[in-house]
Protein backbone atom coordinates (compact mmCIF):
# COMPACT_ATOMS: atom_id res chain seq x y z
CA UNK A 1 0.00 0.00 0.00
CA UNK A 2 2.61 2.76 0.81
CA UNK A 3 4.97 1.98 -2.03
CA UNK A 4 1.55 2.35 -4.43
CA UNK A 5 0.78 5.80 -2.29
CA UNK A 6 4.81 6.73 -2.96
CA UNK A 7 4.92 5.46 -6.74
CA UNK A 8 5.38 8.75 -8.89
CA UNK A 9 3.69 6.78 -11.72
CA UNK A 10 0.62 6.21 -9.71
CA UNK A 11 0.15 9.79 -9.20
CA UNK A 12 1.12 11.12 -12.79
CA UNK A 13 -1.51 8.42 -14.12
CA UNK A 14 -4.28 10.21 -11.60
CA UNK A 15 -6.91 11.59 -14.50
CA UNK A 16 -9.01 13.66 -11.92
CA UNK A 17 -6.88 16.27 -11.55
CA UNK A 18 -8.17 19.30 -13.14
CA UNK A 19 -5.45 21.82 -13.10
CA UNK A 20 -6.87 24.59 -15.06
CA UNK A 21 -10.90 23.82 -14.14
CA UNK A 22 -11.78 26.77 -11.52
CA UNK A 23 -12.37 25.28 -7.57
CA UNK A 24 -13.97 26.52 -4.81
CA UNK A 25 -12.74 25.14 -1.31
CA UNK A 26 -15.50 25.64 1.82
CA UNK A 27 -14.07 25.20 4.61
CA UNK A 28 -17.45 24.78 7.25
CA UNK A 29 -16.17 25.31 11.24
CA UNK A 30 -13.40 27.93 9.77
CA UNK A 31 -13.07 29.89 12.88
CA UNK A 32 -12.17 26.71 14.96
CA UNK A 33 -9.46 24.48 16.28
CA UNK A 34 -9.09 21.85 13.05
CA UNK A 35 -9.53 24.59 10.43
CA UNK A 36 -6.62 26.65 12.27
CA UNK A 37 -4.06 23.72 13.30
CA UNK A 38 -4.96 21.27 9.95
CA UNK A 39 -6.90 22.62 6.99
CA UNK A 40 -6.06 26.21 6.28
CA UNK A 41 -2.23 25.24 7.12
CA UNK A 42 -2.56 21.92 4.93
CA UNK A 43 -4.30 24.31 1.85
CA UNK A 44 -1.76 26.18 2.64
CA UNK A 45 1.22 23.96 1.75
CA UNK A 46 -1.07 22.56 -0.68
CA UNK A 47 -1.42 26.07 -2.48
CA UNK A 48 2.48 26.72 -2.15
CA UNK A 49 3.63 23.78 -3.66
CA UNK A 50 1.14 24.32 -6.56
CA UNK A 51 -0.79 21.16 -5.71
CA UNK A 52 -4.22 22.88 -5.96
CA UNK A 53 -5.79 23.54 -9.57
CA UNK A 54 -4.34 27.43 -10.41
CA UNK A 55 -7.80 29.01 -10.34
CA UNK A 56 -8.96 27.66 -6.84
CA UNK A 57 -10.80 29.50 -3.88
CA UNK A 58 -11.34 28.95 -0.51
CA UNK A 59 -13.93 30.33 1.46
CA UNK A 60 -14.66 29.85 5.28
CA UNK A 61 -17.62 29.45 6.83
CA UNK A 62 -18.55 29.91 10.43
CA UNK A 63 -20.99 31.58 12.62
CA UNK A 64 -18.89 33.89 14.34
CA UNK A 65 -17.99 37.34 12.49
CA UNK A 66 -14.30 37.23 11.43
CA UNK A 67 -12.77 38.80 8.56
CA UNK A 68 -9.94 37.27 6.49
CA UNK A 69 -7.29 39.05 8.12
CA UNK A 70 -8.72 38.06 11.65
CA UNK A 71 -8.67 34.45 9.90
CA UNK A 72 -5.12 34.70 9.09
CA UNK A 73 -4.18 36.12 12.84
CA UNK A 74 -5.68 33.13 14.06
CA UNK A 75 -4.26 30.71 11.68
CA UNK A 76 -0.60 31.77 11.84
CA UNK A 77 1.38 30.01 14.19
CA UNK A 78 0.71 26.89 12.25
CA UNK A 79 1.19 28.06 8.52
CA UNK A 80 5.10 27.19 8.87
CA UNK A 81 6.32 30.04 6.04
CA UNK A 82 9.62 30.05 5.27
CA UNK A 83 11.77 33.14 3.73
CA UNK A 84 11.06 33.42 0.18
CA UNK A 85 7.47 32.44 0.57
CA UNK A 86 6.08 35.79 1.57
CA UNK A 87 5.04 36.58 -2.37
CA UNK A 88 3.32 33.28 -2.67
CA UNK A 89 1.50 33.11 1.22
CA UNK A 90 0.06 36.63 0.36
CA UNK A 91 -1.05 35.25 -2.91
CA UNK A 92 -2.98 32.55 -0.50
CA UNK A 93 -4.53 34.86 1.38
CA UNK A 94 -5.73 36.83 -1.57
CA UNK A 95 -7.85 33.79 -2.39
CA UNK A 96 -9.37 33.93 0.42
CA UNK A 97 -12.77 34.68 1.66
CA UNK A 98 -15.42 34.33 4.30
CA UNK A 99 -18.63 34.27 4.93
CA UNK A 100 -20.44 34.31 8.33
CA UNK A 101 -23.40 31.97 8.76
CA UNK A 102 -25.49 29.76 10.97
CA UNK A 103 -25.74 26.21 10.14
CA UNK A 104 -29.25 25.32 10.94
CA UNK A 105 -30.46 28.38 8.38
CA UNK A 106 -31.18 27.82 5.29
CA UNK A 107 -30.78 30.97 3.92
CA UNK A 108 -27.75 31.86 5.47
CA UNK A 109 -26.67 28.93 3.01
CA UNK A 110 -28.14 30.63 -0.02
CA UNK A 111 -25.89 33.57 0.93
CA UNK A 112 -22.93 31.12 0.80
CA UNK A 113 -24.33 30.11 -2.35
CA UNK A 114 -24.09 33.96 -3.78
CA UNK A 115 -20.94 34.09 -2.42
CA UNK A 116 -19.30 31.22 -3.99
CA UNK A 117 -21.31 32.84 -7.85
CA UNK A 118 -19.59 36.05 -7.27
CA UNK A 119 -16.11 34.51 -6.09
CA UNK A 120 -16.11 31.70 -8.70
CA UNK A 121 -17.72 30.84 -12.12
CA UNK A 122 -20.75 28.82 -13.06
CA UNK A 123 -18.38 25.69 -13.86
CA UNK A 124 -16.35 25.55 -10.72
CA UNK A 125 -16.05 22.39 -8.76
CA UNK A 126 -17.10 22.52 -5.29
CA UNK A 127 -15.57 21.33 -2.35
CA UNK A 128 -17.13 21.05 1.29
CA UNK A 129 -15.03 20.31 4.43
CA UNK A 130 -16.77 20.01 7.50
CA UNK A 131 -14.28 20.74 10.35
CA UNK A 132 -16.94 20.82 12.51
CA UNK A 133 -18.59 19.09 15.55
CA UNK A 134 -20.38 15.92 14.63
CA UNK A 135 -23.72 17.23 16.51
CA UNK A 136 -24.22 19.60 12.91
CA UNK A 137 -23.10 17.89 10.12
CA UNK A 138 -26.37 16.44 9.61
CA UNK A 139 -28.03 19.84 8.70
CA UNK A 140 -25.42 21.65 7.59
CA UNK A 141 -24.96 18.16 4.60
CA UNK A 142 -28.83 19.05 3.97
CA UNK A 143 -28.67 22.53 3.58
CA UNK A 144 -25.42 22.26 1.74
CA UNK A 145 -27.40 19.83 -0.77
CA UNK A 146 -30.24 22.28 -0.69
CA UNK A 147 -28.61 25.21 -1.87
CA UNK A 148 -24.70 24.70 -2.29
CA UNK A 149 -24.30 22.04 -5.32
CA UNK A 150 -22.05 23.73 -7.90
CA UNK A 151 -24.77 24.03 -10.94
CA UNK A 152 -22.03 22.78 -13.61
CA UNK A 153 -19.23 21.45 -12.27
CA UNK A 154 -19.04 18.46 -9.61
CA UNK A 155 -19.46 18.72 -5.40
CA UNK A 156 -17.81 16.78 -3.07
CA UNK A 157 -18.27 16.85 0.62
CA UNK A 158 -15.20 15.91 3.11
CA UNK A 159 -16.04 14.99 6.71
CA UNK A 160 -13.54 14.18 9.29
CA UNK A 161 -13.55 11.83 11.95
CA UNK A 162 -15.70 10.98 14.32
CA UNK A 163 -18.22 9.24 12.05
CA UNK A 164 -21.08 8.77 15.04
CA UNK A 165 -19.91 7.15 18.82
CA UNK A 166 -21.59 3.45 18.05
CA UNK A 167 -22.88 1.61 15.57
CA UNK A 168 -26.52 3.18 15.75
CA UNK A 169 -25.00 7.09 15.56
CA UNK A 170 -22.57 5.67 12.53
CA UNK A 171 -25.60 3.80 10.65
CA UNK A 172 -27.31 6.89 11.40
CA UNK A 173 -24.80 9.34 9.62
CA UNK A 174 -24.17 7.29 7.22
CA UNK A 175 -27.94 7.00 5.99
CA UNK A 176 -28.30 10.57 6.07
CA UNK A 177 -25.09 11.16 3.55
CA UNK A 178 -26.46 8.00 1.63
CA UNK A 179 -30.00 10.08 0.96
CA UNK A 180 -27.90 13.17 -0.05
CA UNK A 181 -25.53 12.18 -1.96
CA UNK A 182 -23.86 9.74 -4.25
CA UNK A 183 -20.82 7.77 -2.30
CA UNK A 184 -18.42 9.13 -4.82
CA UNK A 185 -19.23 12.21 -3.77
CA UNK A 186 -18.23 11.72 -0.07
CA UNK A 187 -14.93 11.87 1.68
CA UNK A 188 -14.40 10.63 5.22
CA UNK A 189 -10.97 11.06 6.76
CA UNK A 190 -9.10 10.43 9.64
CA UNK A 191 -6.06 12.20 9.59
CA UNK A 192 -4.59 10.21 12.00
CA UNK A 193 -4.40 7.46 9.85
CA UNK A 194 -1.79 9.25 7.76
CA UNK A 195 0.48 9.55 10.97
CA UNK A 196 3.86 7.71 10.69
CA UNK A 197 3.66 5.78 13.63
CA UNK A 198 0.03 4.16 12.40
CA UNK A 199 1.48 3.82 8.77
CA UNK A 200 4.22 2.11 10.41
CA UNK A 201 2.05 -0.80 12.28
CA UNK A 202 2.72 -3.13 9.97
CA UNK A 203 6.29 -3.25 10.53
CA UNK A 204 5.80 -3.02 13.75
CA UNK A 205 3.52 -6.16 14.02
N1 LIG B 1 -9.08 19.80 16.50
C1 LIG B 1 -8.47 18.74 16.00
O1 LIG B 1 -7.22 18.65 15.94
C2 LIG B 1 -9.27 17.61 15.46
C3 LIG B 1 -10.64 17.67 15.30
N2 LIG B 1 -11.32 16.62 14.73
C4 LIG B 1 -12.75 16.69 14.46
O2 LIG B 1 -12.99 17.82 13.61
C5 LIG B 1 -14.21 18.42 13.91
C6 LIG B 1 -14.00 19.88 14.33
O3 LIG B 1 -13.14 19.92 15.45
P1 LIG B 1 -12.62 21.26 16.12
O4 LIG B 1 -12.26 22.26 15.08
O5 LIG B 1 -11.62 20.87 17.10
O6 LIG B 1 -13.94 21.77 16.85
P2 LIG B 1 -14.33 23.18 17.42
O7 LIG B 1 -14.99 22.98 18.73
O8 LIG B 1 -13.21 24.14 17.34
O9 LIG B 1 -15.50 23.58 16.41
C7 LIG B 1 -15.30 24.09 15.11
C8 LIG B 1 -16.25 25.27 14.93
O10 LIG B 1 -17.59 24.77 14.97
C9 LIG B 1 -18.41 25.71 15.63
N3 LIG B 1 -19.02 25.05 16.79
C10 LIG B 1 -18.43 24.63 17.93
N4 LIG B 1 -19.30 24.03 18.75
C11 LIG B 1 -20.49 24.07 18.12
C12 LIG B 1 -21.78 23.59 18.44
N5 LIG B 1 -22.05 22.97 19.59
N6 LIG B 1 -22.75 23.78 17.54
C13 LIG B 1 -22.50 24.41 16.39
N7 LIG B 1 -21.30 24.88 16.03
C14 LIG B 1 -20.30 24.71 16.87
C15 LIG B 1 -17.53 26.88 16.06
O11 LIG B 1 -17.62 27.87 15.07
P3 LIG B 1 -18.62 29.10 15.12
O12 LIG B 1 -19.12 29.26 16.51
O13 LIG B 1 -17.81 30.25 14.64
O14 LIG B 1 -19.68 28.70 14.15
C16 LIG B 1 -16.15 26.29 16.03
O15 LIG B 1 -15.18 27.26 15.71
C17 LIG B 1 -14.81 17.57 15.01
O16 LIG B 1 -15.61 16.60 14.40
C18 LIG B 1 -13.62 16.93 15.67
O17 LIG B 1 -13.93 15.75 16.33
C19 LIG B 1 -10.68 15.52 14.31
C20 LIG B 1 -9.34 15.42 14.44
C21 LIG B 1 -8.54 16.43 15.03
O1 LIG C 1 -7.75 13.02 15.82
C1 LIG C 1 -7.15 13.52 16.73
O2 LIG C 1 -6.32 14.58 16.49
C2 LIG C 1 -5.99 15.51 17.52
C3 LIG C 1 -4.78 16.31 17.01
O3 LIG C 1 -3.72 15.41 16.81
P1 LIG C 1 -2.29 15.77 16.20
O4 LIG C 1 -1.35 14.82 16.85
O5 LIG C 1 -2.41 15.55 14.72
O6 LIG C 1 -2.01 17.20 16.54
C4 LIG C 1 -5.69 14.75 18.81
O7 LIG C 1 -5.48 15.68 19.82
C5 LIG C 1 -6.88 13.84 19.14
O8 LIG C 1 -6.61 13.11 20.30
C6 LIG C 1 -7.15 12.87 18.04
O9 LIG C 1 -8.37 12.18 18.29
Amino acid sequence: MKDLLEAPAFWDDVPSFEGSAPHIFVVLGASGDLAKKKIYPTLWWLFRDRLVPENTMFVGYARSGLTVAELREKCQQYMKVKEGEQERYEQFWGVNHYVRGSYDTRRDFELLDQEMQKVGTARANRIFYLALPPSVFDVVTSNLKACCMASQGWSRVIIEKPFGKDSESSAKLSNHLASLFKEEELYRIDHYLGKEMVQNLMTLR
